[in-house]
């Protein structure tokens, strides 16, 4: 069994808790629900940021503990301030130690699209994501057949979200494209072993169609990188441990982001 078979088991009985203690049409009259979110797209073209997806991460299943210290509300606000252009929030608790009640704390001090970073198999985890304060969500082709990719990007337009849809190879890729997708990322680091390599956002950046906003994701720590990565193609980058190891994540955002400009 790989980690993401054993992430997606414990999903399942988790959205099972979930949905007996609080209903869909209940999350629906949450005030956050009603909300209009921000557009992703437009804030990754707004001229003074930088394309950067900054996430918030305590804990990974490959790293353990990134960084117990620091707060949600003080490393976003950094963030913001860094030049960020979204910002990615992790709310699964077994194995990265967040939580929902991360993300609406992001939400308070936020003026930025917010991505809710989960494991979505369940079309009650988009309620949740837009009733708890998210603009973004993420669908992992790995974990998905076609048909769920489709239907849960569709719900999740018909409730004003933006979808990111996350591949690791041509096969995810040309098998979960839908209309109802904003972005696409290409994730460097394999759910299944954890190894890192860009050479996947290399290999799939001209086969992703040019109407998607392209991401890529993962051991990006470098703003060379981001260079490079700009001249192929992508137009957003998501990073997360290289700030989140250090004692101030909004603080190494904002000298990464200075050395970008030079
Ligand atoms: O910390 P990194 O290597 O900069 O990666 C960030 C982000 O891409 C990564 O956390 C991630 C990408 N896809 C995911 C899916 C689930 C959980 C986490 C992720």
């Amino acid at each position: 069994m790989t980690i993401l078979d054993k992430i997606v088991a414990r999903k399942k009985t988790e959205v099972a808790e979930a949905k007996a203690r609080v209903t869909i049409q209940q999350l629906e009259e949450y005030p956050l629900f009603s909300r209009i979110c921000y557009s992703l797209k437009e804030s990754i073209e707004h001229p003074q940021r930088t394309g950067i997806i900054a996430e918030y991460k305590r804990a990974s299943p490959s790293k353990g503990i990134i960084n117990g210290k620091s707060t949600v509300q003080e490393v976003v606000q950094g963030y913001q301030s860094a030049g960020a252009s979204a910002i990615s929030v992790l709310t699964d608790q077994d194995f990265f130690q967040g939580s929902l009640a991360d993300l609406t704390a992001a939400r308070e001090v936020l003026q930025l699209p917010l991505l809710r970073k989960e494991f979505i198999i369940d079309k009650y985890q988009i309620a949740e994501a837009k009733a708890f304060g998210a603009d973004i969500i993420l669908l992992i082709a790995a974990c998905l057949t076609p048909a769920e990719v489709e239907s849960l990007s569709i719900y999740a337009k018909s409730i004003g979200l933006n979808v990111l849809l996350e591949v690791h190879n041509e096969e995810e890729l040309q098998r979960s494209i839908f209309n109802s997708i904003d972005a696409i990322g290409v994730n460097n680091r394999n759910l299944k072993d954890f190894s890192v390599s860009l050479d996947h956002s290399y290999d799939l950046v001209n086969k992703i169609p040019n109407r998607f906003i392209k991401v890529s994701e993962s051991g990006i720590s470098d703003p060379h990188t981001i260079r490079d990565l700009k001249k192929r193609g992508f137009q957003s980058f998501l990073i997360g441990e290289n700030f989140m190891k250090t004692v101030d994540p909004g603080e190494a955002m904002k000298n990464f982001v200075g050395e970008l400009k030079n």
